[in-house]
């Protein structure tokens, strides 16, 4: 048992589940004991639900330790972490609660276990508020893997709100460290694609719609790139119904973006169509080289790499400033926000430049 444990505030800033996945993620890495309370103050449902609860659960026990205060709605949790062994877990919010911030606790434990791990996850694979699980596959794994990651996602099984039902198979080899990475060069934008579904009783014209109202967008604003965005009916491989979209581009210098919404009852499949489009192209005309997602998304990778990295941004969203915020109290590693004053700067594009803190998996 390590000697002192860190208390943490889950009200700050953000004040929402991030703090909580990303406070566990590094207790378990460094193996000392944390204290998170007022999780999720802000919120309208505070405290854990589903998601996080499992999500705490899951690396409890991938770490071999203890875990008090975990039911739903609890505001106050205690982890005192064990050793990170790897091997198989499962874990199921037996919700649509998200797996991809499932994901978001686990991934970073499973680079510092001691041996390869294989998670079996279970919930919503496209929900709210998450990255869509094409957004991890498509987007967020190619950059991470820059940090040295190798990891494998098997999508089985597709769950959507409010059953869930979803399944993916994550498996991670463990890393002596993280190399640092550099993306700094945005380049043009190349090649623009992505899906737009209908899953179980759902028409396949919603599929036309979203795809159809997203590339009229679009084109307002890029002309000379072909657009394609496959209309698909999800049938054996989707668990309840849904319907949504996500479109990525790719730029020279191998940056990725992306634009995504799902449908909800009442809203017209044009519109989530534009606002999946609308969301790509705020993402692409502040000229970074990450969309606002995957900003928060890379902070704790940037934090435990050996180096310095640097990642080129539009404006610093507070889930970014929160996570730098977590990793600069629980690690090492100290990151600089500036603007960027290039030529092809505009004002809202910065440079969020970190060292970092070096970790070394002690098994490696
Ligand atoms: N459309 C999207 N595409 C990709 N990633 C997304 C998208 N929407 C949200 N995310 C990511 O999902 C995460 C959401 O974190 P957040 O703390 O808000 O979630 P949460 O656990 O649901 O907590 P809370 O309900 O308290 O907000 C962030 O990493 C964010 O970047």
């Amino acid at each position: 048992m390590a000697a002192t444990t860190f208390e943490m505030d889950g009200s700050v800033m953000e004040g929402g589940g991030q703090i909580l996945r990303l406070s566990a993620a590094l207790s378990c890495i460094h193996g000392t004991s944390i204290k998170i309370n007022k999780i999720r103050a802000g919120r309208s449902t505070p405290g854990l639900r589903p998601q996080h609860l499992t999500g705490l659960e899951l690396v409890r026990d991938m770490s071999e330790g203890s875990l008090e205060g975990a039911v739903i709605s609890s505001s106050e949790i205690a982890l005192s972490p064990g050793q990170l062994k790897g091997g198989s877990h499962i874990a199921d919010t037996q919700t649509a609660g998200s797996v991809t911030l499932l994901m978001q606790v686990a991934l970073p434990c499973c680079l510092f276990s001691q041996n390869p791990s294989q998670l079996q996850l279970k919930g919503g694979t496209n929900a709210e508020m998450a990255p869509q699980i094409d957004y991890t596959l498509k987007v967020f794994k190619p950059i991470v893997e820059r940090f040295g990651v190798n990891m494998d996602c098997d999508l089985r099984m597709r769950g959507y709100y409010p059953k869930g039902g979803g399944e993916v198979v994550l498996r991670v080899n463990p890393i002596k460290e993280l190399n640092p990475i550099n993306m700094t060069e945005r380049g043009n934008i190349t090649k623009i694609y992505g899906r737009a579904f209908v899953a179980g009783v759902l028409p396949f014209k919603l599929a036309k719609d979203m795809s159809a109202a997203a590339v009229r967008t679009i084109r307002k604003e890029i002309k000379d790139l072909y657009i394609n965005i496959q209309s698909l009916q999800e049938k054996d491989q989707a668990c309840g119904n849904g319907n949504g979209i996500i479109i990525i581009a790719e730029s020279s210098t191998g940056c990725i973006f992306a634009g995504s919404s799902l449908g909800k009852k009442g809203v017209y499949a044009d519109k989530v169509g534009i606002e999946a489009a609308e969301m790509l192209l705020r993402n692409i005309r502040h000229n970074g080289c990450v969309d606002e997602f995957l900003q928060d998304q890379l902070i704790v990778y940037m934090a435990l790499a050996k180096g310095v990295s640097r990642m080129r941004t539009g404006p610093v969203t507070l889930h970014t400033q929160t996570a730098i915020h977590v990793a600069e109290q629980l690690t090492k590693a100290k990151f600089l926000i500036r603007k960027a004053e290039d030529e092809n700067a505009n004002n809202d594009t910065h440079i969020i430049e970190c060292q970092g803190a070096g970790m070394e998996n002690p098994s490696l």
